[in-house]
């Protein structure tokens, strides 16, 4: 099913190029999908990150919980974070989402989105740990919230994809290089939204 949407300017977004994002809508089911969201949103140890900006210390917009293999420590926006242990819950997506994409992945970065508020700004994930063009498997549970990628030399160049409930964005190809991507806030009255990035750390 190929998703068209409105970008900002009011432009429709060109279909998501496959040599940079695979867009699985359904992956799982409508019942996996709440039973895994309630689960999830119960067994997680949801944190508030801050980031200092311009001299202040800020909460992040979302909470956020990072999982994985004992020993894959990870660093990112000058902090260093040691995974919590896998839960039945995120074996189970993951097991999933491997066989999706060819690769076991070691960790996971949860994001909980409790409304139009929450949001994550232009970013690339970049990280060194990650590897050259790493390939990065999105799982969205509840909440259909707009995923939107920009080219960073050329701004112009833009794609945008409403994340369903179930859905899978495999994101691969030099998408954490040459573009970077955001969850912008939204003025609606918007639901809980889980997202899970799958991620190789070396
Ligand atoms: O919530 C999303 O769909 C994206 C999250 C993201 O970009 C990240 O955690 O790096
Ligand atoms: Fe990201």
């Amino acid at each position: 099913m190929q998703q068209l949407s409105f970008f900002d300017g009011g432009l429709q977004s060109p279909k998501l190029p496959v040599e940079l994002m695979d867009y699985r809508p359904a992956f799982f089911s409508a019942e996996e999908s709440g039973r895994l969201i309630s689960a999830l949103k119960q067994n997680i140890q949801w944190n508030q990150e801050t980031i200092l900006m311009y001299g202040k210390l800020l909460n992040t917009p979302r909470l956020t919980a990072w999982y994985g293999d004992n020993s894959k420590t990870y660093a990112f926006s000058g902090k260093s974070y040691d995974p919590y242990p896998w839960t039945k819950e995120l074996l189970e997506i993951k097991h999933r989402v491997d066989a999706a994409a060819g690769i076991t992945f070691n960790s996971v970065l949860l994001n909980l989105y409790r409304n139009g508020n929450d949001s994550v700004a232009w970013h690339a994930d970049d990280e060194p740990e990650l590897g050259r063009n790493p390939i990065i498997a999105s799982v969205s549970f509840g909440q259909v919230r707009r995923f939107e990628v920009r080219h960073k030399a050329d701004k112009k160049q833009k794609y945008s994809v409403d994340l369903e409930n179930g859905s899978l964005l495999i994101m691969k190809g030099d998408l954490q290089h040459h573009w970077e991507h955001q969850v912008p806030k939204s003025t609606k009255a918007l639901g809980e939204r889980i997202n899970l990035t799958f991620r190789v750390i070396s």
